[in-house]
């Protein structure tokens, strides 16, 4: 099959296992299949600590399968690509910089000249809603503008695969619902892939094409959800629909078990 025509992301059988500072192996994925087709927006819930972030940093190069294979674009991956962009929980703007050089970061270290990295910038700062703050200093924003920074500054490198770690879960609850529809207003334009890990059920449904649900640790894949809500979506009213709250029941019907698993084996472990 050529590259062009396979799927955006393959895990085959991927595991992972860790050596911990003990020396004692623990397995965080086990034995993992997943594909995400082009411009597919898939996002994968699973109970706290189960290994849904061990299973991105597979498919970002940071960290090798320990056994099956990991491929982008029908390639395996090889260490970090510039076809992969990351949002994460934490803010990664540089705190030195200004929104513009910040934005600019990416561009000009793929060696983009510099007159139209900042042309590039400040169309994207202006895509996120911040024109006008281009001198401003991370620290000089709100939370949720920091992370529209970080969202131009992943976005202006034209990423074909976009994976995102729970990157809303440090914004209130409104900021977090206006981010979420920025997100899919800024994706729908782009074709990319996303795979975005959250803890909230209702934002995978509202955002997602997919929802993956993985078993309590070591991860591997439960159950895969069509999620047939029309686009294009606004999370506030999305969320009323009756079709909605019936995917929410039938997900966490599967969710629900492995959390309550993971809560049991945590009790054992305290006991
Ligand atoms: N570098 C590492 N060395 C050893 N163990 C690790 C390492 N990274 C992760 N783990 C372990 O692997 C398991 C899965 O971790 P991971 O961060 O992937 O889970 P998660 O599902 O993203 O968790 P959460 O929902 O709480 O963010 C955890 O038990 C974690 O302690």
């Amino acid at each position: 099959m050529s590259a062009d025509t396979s799927p955006a992301i393959e895990l085959r059988g991927a595991s992972k296992t860790f050596r911990t500072p003990s020396g004692a192996p623990h397995t965080a994925v086990r034995d993992l299949d997943l594909t995400v087709g082009r411009g597919e927006f898939v996002a994968v819930v699973g109970p706290t600590g189960c290994g849904k972030s061990t299973t991105l940093t597979l498919v970002s190069g940071l960290e090798e399968p320990s056994d099956g294979e990991v491929l982008v674009a029908g390639a395996p991956v090889g260490g970090v690509g510039g076809k992969v962009g990351f949002v994460f929980q934490q803010d990664a703007t540089f705190p030195w910089r200004t929104v513009l050089s910040n934005v600019m970061a990416g561009p000009r270290f793929r060696g983009v000249p510099k007159a139209e990295a900042k042309e590039k910038a400040r169309d994207w700062i202006a895509r996120v809603g911040l024109a006008g703050f281009e001198d401003r200093y991370p620290h000089q924003l709100s939370g949720g503008q920091r992370k529209r920074v970080a969202l131009a500054a992943t976005f202006v490198n034209d990423p074909e695969i976009l994976l995102m770690d729970e990157p809303f879960s440090a914004l209130d609850v409104q900021t977090r619902a206006l981010m979420s529809d920025e997100l899919l207003e800024l994706w729908e334009g782009t074709g990319a892939s996303v795979v975005f890990v959250t803890h909230d059920l209702e934002e995978s449904i509202a955002l997602a094409d997919r929802v993956v649900v993985m078993t309590a640790g070591p991860a591997t894949v439960k159950q895969v959800f069509d999620i047939d809500l029309p686009r294009p979506r606004k999370v506030e009213s999305v969320r009323l629909l009756p079709r909605f709250i019936e995917i929410y029941r039938e997900i966490w019907a599967s969710l629900g078990e492995e959390v309550r698993i993971t809560r049991e084996r945590g009790a054992a472990h305290v006991a």
